[in-house]
């Protein structure tokens, strides 16, 4: 079980009448969603309608216009530092440094969660490993492929756990083999209690995920939008 989850079956993360407002305009209103432990959120939706928007609103990143997000029944915004580390966000640009090694890009990570440098260690082979990565664990982050990028990014969701995992097209650049790995560690992370919220335009199994199309919640033009 994932430190910080309640009891399966009770809804854990609710947002409620979530408004998005960016560059002076609506993009989505009225957005409500629950999850309970182990439960997974499938963004959907064209390019613009709002899914990476989304994601950065749940991640604290960026402020809602409208409405409320709230974990365990309090408001996220009372305590956002826990919030920050209740998450894992991962973004459309890959957190990868030029001049570290994989193997200390993904411990810096297992030494930000575990206190014991030992244990982080031992997470940090384990998540190289399941993500392919042992082989390439002493090469330096500017000689690596995209797809070799978007694992790093992917191990650090192993070497520090977090209840609350935010996906931003986590398939980019993964090759089929690197999808079906990931479709696995996310089943995993759910089996024990943990949520994930995942925009795509590409097949990713998440079974029994509610799915959201973003384009759905899109308000009427307002007036100074009308040509
Ligand atoms: N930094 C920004 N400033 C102003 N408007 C923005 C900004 N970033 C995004 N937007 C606008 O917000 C809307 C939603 O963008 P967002 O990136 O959330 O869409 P998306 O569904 O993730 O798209 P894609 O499938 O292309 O990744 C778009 O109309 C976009 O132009």
């Amino acid at each position: 079980m994932v430190p910080g989850m309640s009891d399966p079956g009770s809804p854990l993360f609710l947002g409620r009448r979530l408004l998005c407002r960016r560059g002076g305009r609506n993009v989505f209103a009225g957005l409500d969603f629950a999850l309970a432990a182990g439960g997974a959120l499938l963004l959907l939706g064209p390019n613009g309608a709002g899914k990476s928007s989304l994601l950065r609103i749940l991640a604290g990143l960026l402020k809602p216009a409208g409405g409320q997000l709230a974990w365990a029944g309090q408001d996220v915004t009372e305590d956002p530092e826990a919030h920050a580390g209740r998450c894992h966000y991962l973004g459309h640009h890959d957190a990868v440094k030029p001049v570290l090694t994989v193997a200390e890009m993904v411990r810096f990570w297992a030494r930000l969660h575990h206190d014991d440098p030992l244990v982080a260690d031992r997470a940090t082979l384990a998540a190289l490993d399941r993500f392919g990565l042992a082989h390439l664990a002493d090469m330096p982050g500017r000689m690596l492929s995209a797809g070799q990028k978007r694992r790093v990014n992917l191990a650090r969701l192993l070497a520090a756990p977090s209840p609350l995992w935010l996906l931003d097209e986590p398939t980019t650049a993964l090759d089929r083999a690197s999808i079906a790995v990931l479709e696995g560690v996310l089943a995993e992370h759910r089996a024990g209690g943990g949520l994930v919220v995942l925009s795509t335009h590409a097949d990713i199994a998440l079974p029994d995920a509610t799915v959201l199309r973003l384009d759905r919640f899109a308000p009427a033009p307002e007036a100074e939008d009308l040509p």
